[in-house]
């Protein structure tokens, strides 16, 4: 094999891999590294994402809402007879097919878009030499004119929840519980903590969401983790906000004493499991030799401008390991944008319009700023919401939680931010996320023909009520 690319990638999670085959489609002679090997020796490929992430979880999470389902399918008339259970070991074994099956396929994209992988920990020098070193030490060293880093986060640890093999879990841990807890104990209410809290609610579990920040969803448009806290509560999920994590206990190697501060002094509860997920921090360690030439910020990302590049020319950071949401999506698109330069093109990727969206049921969803965000900055902004009660699709579905906020500009009626708590939020969310794209006012959306009877009709009547004009419900606004 030739040592020498036109591209080398570290890292083949949603950055890299997609990066790589962007970049092999264009005609770069490219390689990926990567360090992660499963038990056999082979290559792991997906990074977090596929392998301990964004996939797995939604496969926990969509099993668990269809067991939610069946249990409540009287609703539609539906009896079923004697108890619906779960075999919770099943359901973890289809959860590893699917990994399996999609890690397999970014190999198979590889092979057929003709990257080469390179096995091993990967290690940028001075001169855009990158170091492969392979499980058993061997190493050997590559020259590219273009290096991309795309090493991911991993999460943080806390010093008062060390990880404890079964017991104090990580995202990773979390997600191969192999029986229901009959208490479990969840570090953050972020994205992790409510995703796997609702996996386990849902199958019976009590379990203690613990918030540090007296804000729930402080991320969140205020109407979104309004209505999203009333809803969990009543899906038994029990999130103590103000509740700061100071020590844990095993006990008896079985249950974990979980100490906490809250406004009311010390407290403790006990848990069979303790999931921490208290966020996740750039992964850097070993990735670049003193000579490399690139820098990291005040945080431990690795620095990188608007495009993409560090400090060193032909030497790029995209995902997880850079300044911006810690998103699969926003780490695929830097890798397509960075693979579009190196081969000469114009490209540009837009950090305005990236969803963000909380596989919870229902579903948390927004694009663009919140309604707080945007009178902090004093902008002037008409607000429309649409509640999905009114909604004869999502009472069809039986999904009438939830609605979709549309918030324009006042003056160009340019649409700034959409909220959406429904049961497909994540679905609707795309079609917020292409109409701002496109830089849409509320009145194109208004005068856009959507498909009746559909749940997306909201936004239609959302985009509406931006200027009291919705049909299917009495609007507040005034009516110009
Ligand atoms: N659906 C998705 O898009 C998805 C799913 C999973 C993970 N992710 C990404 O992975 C990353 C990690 O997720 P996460 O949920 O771990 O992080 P997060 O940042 O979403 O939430 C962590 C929470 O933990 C709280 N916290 C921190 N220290 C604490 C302490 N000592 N005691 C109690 N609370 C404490 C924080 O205030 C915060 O609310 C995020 O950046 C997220 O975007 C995304």
């Amino acid at each position: 094999m030739s040592d020498k690319f036109d591209v080398i990638v570290i890292g083949a999670g949603p950055g890299g891999y997609v990066a790589a085959i962007r970049a092999a489609q264009l005609g770069l002679k490219t390689a990926c590294v990567e360090k992660w090997v499963d038990e056999k020796g082979g290559a792991v490929l997906g990074g977090t994402c596929l392998n301990v992430g964004c996939i797995p979880s939604k496969a926990l999470l969509e099993s668990t809402h269809q067991f939610h389902n069946a249990q409540h399918a009287d609703v539609h008339g539906i009896q079923v007879s004697g108890d619906v259970t779960m075999d919770v070991k099943a359901m973890v074994a289809r959860k590893d097919k699917i990994v399996g099956n999609l890690t397999m396929g970014v190999a198979g994209l590889f092979k057929a878009n003709g990257v080469t992988l390179l096995q091993g920990m990967g290690k940028l020098h001075g001169g855009k030499k990158v170091e492969v070193t392979a499980a058993d030490g061997s190493s050997a060293t590559y020259e590219a004119e273009n290096v991309i880093l795309a090493s991911g986060s991993v999460p943080v640890e806390i010093p008062p929840a060390p990880l404890t093999e079964g017991l104090i879990l990580d995202n990773e841990g979390a997600l191969n519980i192999d029986e229901t807890p009959k208490r479990l104990g969840v570090i953050g209410a972020g994205v992790i903590g409510l995703e796997m809290g609702s996996v386990w609610a849902r199958l019976g579990t009590e379990v203690t969401v613990l918030e540090a920040m007296d804000d729930f969803l402080a991320a969140a448009d205020k109407d979104v983790a309004k209505e999203a806290a009333k809803l969990f509560k009543k899906q038994n999920l029990d999130i103590k906000l103000g509740a700061r994590c100071t020590g844990t206990e095993v006990i008896g190697g079985k249950e974990v004493k979980v100490k906490y501060t809250d406004a009311n002094g010390d407290q403790e509860i006990v848990v069979d499991k303790l999931i921490v997920a208290v966020g996740r921090k750039p992964q850097t360690q070993g990735l670049l030799a003193d000579d490399s030439g690139v820098n990291l910020d005040e945080r431990g990302f690795i620095f990188v401008n608007e495009q993409c590049q560090t400090g060193v020319p032909g030497v790029y950071a995209i995902g997880d390991s850079v300044r911006g949401p810690m998103l699969a999506h926003k780490a695929s698109e830097e890798g397509i944008m960075v693979a579009d330069i190196i081969a000469g093109h114009h490209a540009q990727m837009n950090y305005d319009v990236i969803p963000n969206i909380i596989y919870t049921h229902p579903e948390l969803a927004w694009v663009g700023k919140t309604e707080q965000e945007l009178k902090a900055e004093g902008a002037k902004i008409k607000v429309g919401k649409f509640p999905f009660a009114a909604n004869g699709r999502a009472m069809a579905a039986n999904e009438t939680d939830g609605f979709v906020k549309m918030i324009a500009c006042e003056e160009t009626d340019r649409v700034l931010g959409v909220h959406i708590v429904s049961g497909i939020a994540s679905e609707l969310i795309g079609q917020a996320a292409i109409a701002m794209e496109f830089c849409s006012s509320a009145e194109d959306l208004q005068m856009t023909v959507f498909a009746h009877p559909t749940v997306s009709e909201a936004i239609h009547e959302a985009a509406l009520a931006v200027d009291g004009h919705a049909i299917h419900m009495a609007n507040r606004k005034k009516r110009k």
